[in-house]
């Protein structure tokens, strides 16, 4: 068979394992042809594709971004879905495996369910907000890296006494707030799912200092403290009209400090976040979701994703995933109470 690839959305680490974990398994196990289309679903709507052999995923596993460039280009727009079938037909492709987060995969079950394309779905994104998975790559790379800068973070904190806060990516959900917190020991982690007020904050942030600690406070960057404006943690809005966030660290930092007296600083992490190279987990998972996808393929699974269950790769309708955003469940939540403050 004749196989398109395409990255789209945000670019996430393990996005070339998945690249090469399906050109190696097609190429070796089912003499399938690749074909790489650059920069998500504009490559497919205008025929921007180039051969993808054997040679050219050799050694990608563990390079961060992708060879195959992202865009958000929306796939009902310049010609939609009939132009992708035409690209398809004038290229002899036989099936598209779209990787991306709940955007590309919603935008992907249309095109399978709704206009017949031949498309398969993987699913990334550093976020972890996906449904119908128990983990994306690129999150434990994002976790990792979070991690690591909030324990540099706190050896200076402590020598200077002051309070810092870290800023995390998380636009909806605070699952890289909640693991990086809690790995580094950060004394007020806030998420999304479950504001509070600054009032709260500060209380966490004093017992800290009361106890001779330099506070750590990580927010994820979607957090709105209660009865704060939610446009306070958005740093401007792109040209298609999606906010950019990037703003609360400061806001939360400024507040701590006018409200305690100790002095703030904040760090936003942004897109460190998702550059570099995959944790070894990541790679792992995204090579094995990218062996499953030519399964998918070869099985005629349209509309269909691989997915982490448990240790287990499984197929799930991508319908079902982009339902709705996992968020961190309350038990998660309740579970850190014993640790903050
Ligand atoms: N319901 C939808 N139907 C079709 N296309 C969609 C839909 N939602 C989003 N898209 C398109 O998919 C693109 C990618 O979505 P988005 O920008 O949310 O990235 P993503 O794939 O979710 O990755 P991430 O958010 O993790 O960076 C959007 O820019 C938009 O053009
Ligand atoms: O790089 P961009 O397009 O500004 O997107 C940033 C967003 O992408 C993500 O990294 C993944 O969805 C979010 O955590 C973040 O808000
Ligand atoms: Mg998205």
């Amino acid at each position: 068979m004749k196989i398109g690839i395409l990255t789209s959305g945000g670019d996430c680490p393990g996005l070339n394992a998945v690249i090469r974990g399906a050109v190696r398994k097609g190429v070796r196990l089912f003499g399938d042809e690749f074909v790489g289309i650059r920069d998500g679903w504009r490559g497919l709507l205008e025929g921007d594709l180039h051969p993808l052999t054997t040679h050219d995923v050799r050694g990608i596993s563990g390079r961060g971004g992708t060879i195959l460039g992202t865009s958000r280009t929306h796939p009902y727009s310049g010609g939609g879905p009939d132009a992708m079938r035409q690209v398809m037909k004038d290229n002899g492709i036989d099936g598209v495996i779209a990787i991306g987060g709940e955007g590309t995969l919603a935008g992907a079950a249309r095109l399978a369910d709704d206009e017949g394309l031949p498309v398969v779905g993987v699913p990334k994104t550093i976020d972890n907000d996906l449904g119908s998975t128990d983990y994306t790559f690129g999150f434990d790379t994002a976790a990792a890296i979070a991690t690591r800068s909030i324990d540099a973070l706190r050896t200076t904190a402590e020598s200077h006494h002051r309070c810092m806060v870290v800023e995390v990516m998380g636009r909806h959900v605070g699952w890289i707030a909640l693991h990086a917190g809690m790995a580094a020991g950060a004394q007020a982690i806030l998420l999304p799912e479950f504001p509070v007020t600054m009032e709260r904050v500060v209380e966490w942030v004093e017992s800290a200092r009361d106890r001779g600690r330099a506070p750590i406070v990580v927010v994820a960057e979607g957090f709105v403290p209660v009865g704060v404006d939610a446009e306070e943690g958005v740093a401007a809005i792109a040209a298609d009209g999606r906010p950019r966030f990037g703003g609360i660290g400061d806001y939360v930092a400024a507040e701590v400090e006018r409200m305690t007296g100790i002095e703030t600083r904040a760090t936003i992490l942004g897109h460190l976040q998702r550059g570099g190279v995959p944790t070894a987990y990541d790679r792992v998972l995204a090579t094995r979701l990218g062996l499953a996808a030519v399964d998918l393929i070869h099985d005629a699974s349209w509309g269909y994703m691989t997915s982490l269950s448990g240790t287990d790769i499984i197929r799930v309708p991508m319908a079902d995933a982009v339902e709705s955003l996992k968020a961190v469940p309350k038990e998660r939540w309740d579970e850190l109470e014993a640790l903050l403050g």
